[in-house]
């Protein structure tokens, strides 16, 4: 898996100043490490282009490296509503969004997702594309949430979902989240309101189109 990502990410991958500022700046700020891969980045900017979305939802933004890469896809039309658990992640990915030209285009709600969801909920907010990427435990919530708050035939990315390849073999070292992500990955595959197939591309993105 990890051979495949590094030949595609290679491959596929042009020079990005950018993102690479932005990678550079979580590291100096003291924060974790865990934006998307290049690849599952610009998987993001094409899914928004071609869905055409234009209202998109994002669970977890870190210092918003895939922020930016979901605003390129919906360019100078479209609004990204991101929320954050921590205030000072949510600053610094504004400053990025900010810089990539998205100012106007993007709101951050910081606190706790659930929290941020049921008011958007209770708002009769809709959204045409969804990312869900912060905490692995509470994803069956967020999915809940995402399809309350879908369009017809939203899209549903999240990320993850392989677990590093533990969700696939006991031989592939554990996670705190695998057993999780498994039950996870069965919920969305049978899900009735959903159509999904997982791509393999990073550490794992489901694709869902909620009917
Ligand atoms: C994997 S990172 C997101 C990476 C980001 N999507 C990117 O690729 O640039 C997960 C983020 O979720 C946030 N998070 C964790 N628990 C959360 C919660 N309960 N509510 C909202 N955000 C949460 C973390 O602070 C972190 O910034």
């Amino acid at each position: 898996m990890k051979q495949i990502n590094q030949y595609i990410d290679t491959t596929f991958s042009e020079e990005d100043t950018l993102l690479s500022e932005v990678v550079a700046a979580i590291i100096e700020n003291g924060m974790p490490a865990i934006s998307v891969s290049s690849s599952s980045g610009k998987l993001l900017t094409l899914l928004v282009s071609i869905a055409g979305a234009k209202n998109v939802l994002e669970i977890g933004a870190l210092g918003g490296y895939s922020g930016i890469c979901i605003a390129r896809g919906f360019g100078e039309k479209g609004a990204l509503t991101s929320l954050e658990l921590e205030e000072r992640y949510a600053e610094l990915a504004y400053k990025h969004l900010t810089k990539a030209g998205y100012s106007k285009q993007v709101t951050y709600h910081t606190g706790a997702a659930l929290q941020s969801l049921e008011k958007l909920v209770q708002s009769n907010k809709k959204f045409d594309f969804f990312f869900i990427d912060a905490d692995k435990e509470n994803y069956e919530h967020y999915l809940e949430y995402c399809i309350q708050l879908a369009e017809p035939g939203a899209l549903i990315v999240t990320d993850n979902v392989l677990a590093g390849g533990s969700v696939v073999s006991t031989e592939v070292k554990q996670k705190r989240y695998t057993e999780v992500m498994k039950q996870f990955n069965e919920k969305v595959a049978s899900h009735p309101r959903l159509q999904s197939v997982l791509v393999p591309l990073g550490d794992g993105m489901t694709l869902s189109r909620v009917k």
